[in-house]
């Protein structure tokens, strides 16, 4: 019985991250087995919605009050669908709460089967998973596993020779929906059009016990998150290979830092690397991560940590930074871009029924204290499960959630501020601001602060047009809003509280990124500012990092430790 049990409380837990699978591996305190534990759920969720009929037409939930939703979806499916039945001693009182019910489960099951007009269960199982594809929204919101190759450890060349060579080619994201129950095992690829070195697999794939995952030939990075270093580095080959040095302002984990120097190596190959990359993060523990992704990348030559460096604290000045022409800022956001993509199985569930005087009470039974008390424990938590909360990504420290508009505003005097302190490096040329936020008030309004400061005006900071862009990023087209769009319709809300002040040509040089639609993204911004380097008339700049008490972030937690 300790299988049903561990089930229900995988299910119902918090996410800690992860995929699903590797949740129930490494989860503590189960009785049963991970793998009786997965088949379960995984077999269960393939008939979840008829059994939820069966449960409710028999109505066994307002007879057996020992019962749940979820615990009767569980003994239900190995009752009537697996071979060996409910795995429990058959005097066992949960076991004997469903087996009472028999002949009207097994006659609801038949009702059921024949209302979907299937002739036999092979046939029910089928037309399931057709529902069930149907219900999820069809093959539109795709979210499949975004790999990038690093180019330090390996070459894309190598990959699809090696981790990638039973993988069949597909040309569009769409092919990489699930489309039958075997969504984990298709070994399927695609090619990014817009991101060199950049491939998706179905999302189920699972390479972190690949040699080439373990030795950092390929890192795990969101599309999205792959444009802010393409759009500073750019195509560029050998001949005309990046030259100065880079500045990542606010790096852990290290997802952008490590893509900068695989685009580094690429531009430079033949060629000796050198420290050319200061990448920092204020947070000391998020900078250890930082610093583990950068050594398993292999980036160490190329890449300077600064554990715990606060950027605003830098001095654009010093010698240490006299050649930083590139600087990338993915500061702290509110994180409302975030999808929450965890594949824990949806669960359809029986609707729950008040508890009615059932059949068995007063009866005297040998009470199973530790089973049956959990059982009670055990309250279903909503209709569906399975659904747990938007894990925060990695990139972003602060969880995604509910934001006011107070702690939005908050953040996007932050997030100008780092900005601004990045346009006062003396030899910057280039630029890269990027959120994984959807508010306008993140993204195009505090491109439009920037481009109006003071520093932007005197030293002739602009955006970097759609026209001067990489040319996968050129291709791109999803560009900046003038008004927040509504998060029922995706429309621009004529209602938005803020109204980015910005050119068509500016808007046209703002990249967004939508969840929901079929590129397989979360939301996400990114601009590019670049400057003539030899307008400089900021040598005597204003006085560094002055905090402003009022604006101050020091004391909210998200930001520090
Ligand atoms: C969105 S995350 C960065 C994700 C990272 N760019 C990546 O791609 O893996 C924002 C990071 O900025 C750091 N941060 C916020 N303010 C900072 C500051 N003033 N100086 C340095 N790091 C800062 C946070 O600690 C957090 O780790």
């Amino acid at each position: 019985m300790s299988l049903y049990f561990d089930a229900v409380n995988i299910l119902t837990e918090p996410s800690s991250g992860g995929s699903f699978k590797s949740r129930i591996y490494s989860a503590r305190n189960l009785r049963a087995t991970p793998p009786q534990i997965y088949a379960l759920i995984i077999e269960a969720s393939k008939w979840d919605r008829v059994l939820a009929e069966v449960i409710e037409h028999a109505d066994i939930l307002s007879l057996e009050r020992k019962l749940n939703p979820l615990l009767a979806l569980l003994l239900v499916h190995d009752h009537l669908i697996s071979k060996k039945g409910i795995a429990a001693p058959a005097t066992h009182p949960l076991r004997q709460a469903v087996e009472r019910h028999k002949v009207r489960l097994k006659a609801e099951f038949t009702k059921a089967r024949v209302r979907r007009g299937c002739a036999t269960v092979e046939q029910l199982k089928t037309a399931l998973l057709r529902e069930k594809r149907e219900a999820d929204g069809g093959s539109n919101f795709i979210y499949p596993r975004w790999v990038r190759i690093n180019n330090i450890r390996s070459t894309f060349e190598d990959q699809l020779s090696t981790t990638f060579s039973s993988y069949k080619r597909v040309d569009t994201i769409a092919e990489l929906a699930p489309d039958d129950d075997d969504r984990n095992s298709r070994k399927l690829l695609y090619m990014d059009p817009n991101i060199p070195d950049l491939v998706a697999v179905p999302f189920g794939a699972d390479f972190t016990s690949s040699p080439a995952y373990k030795n950092g030939e390929i890192i795990l990075q969101d599309k999205a998150s792959c444009f802010p270093a393409y759009l500073l580095l750019g195509d560029r080959g050998p001949q005309d290979a990046w030259e100065g040095d880079l500045v990542d302002g606010c790096a852990a984990p290290g997802n952008k830092t490590t893509h900068m120097a695989s685009l580094l190596a690429k531009q430079q190959k033949g060629r000796n690397s050198k420290k050319q990359i200061f990448s920092m993060d204020a947070s000391k523990v998020r900078s250890k991560t930082l610093q583990k992704m950068v050594s398993l990348a292999g980036a160490d030559p190329t890449v300077t940590v600064l554990q715990g460096q606060d950027f605003l604290a830098l001095d654009p000045m010093d010698d240490q930074f006299e050649n930083v022409s590139g600087l990338l800022l993915d500061p702290s956001c509110s994180g409302s871009g975030i999808v929450g993509r965890d594949d824990v199985p949806q669960l359809t569930l029986p609707a729950a029924k008040a508890s009615q005087p059932s059949k068995s009470r007063g009866k005297k039974r040998k009470r199973r204290a530790d089973d049956e008390d959990e059982a009670e424990k055990q309250q279903p938590k909503a209709a569906t499960t399975g659904v747990s909360d938007a894990s925060p990504s990695d990139e972003n420290d602060i969880p995604a959630g509910a934001v006011d508009n107070e702690r939005l505003t908050k953040l996007s005097n932050l997030q100008a501020r780092i900005v601004e302190h990045a346009m006062k490096f003396s030899n910057a040329t280039h630029v890269t601001y990027s959120t994984c936020s959807i508010h306008l008030i993140e993204n195009e309004a505090v491109v439009a602060r920037l481009l109006a400061s003071e520093v932007a005006q005197q030293r002739g900071w602009r955006l970097l047009r759609r026209d001067e862009q990489p040319e996968g990023l050129q291709k791109w087209k999803h560009r900046g809003v003038r008004c927040d769009r509504d998060a029922e319709t995706g429309m621009e809300s004529e209602e938005s509280a803020v109204v980015a002040s910005l050119s068509d040509e500016d808007l046209e040089a703002c990249l967004r990124c939508w969840s929901g639609d079929a590129e397989g993204l979360g939301g996400f911004f990114v601009a590019g500012f670049v400057r003539d380097p030899q307008r400089n008339t900021i040598e005597e700049a204003e006085p560094l990092h002055e905090v402003d008490e009022d604006n101050s972030e020091d004391g909210w937690e998200g930001f520090s430790e």
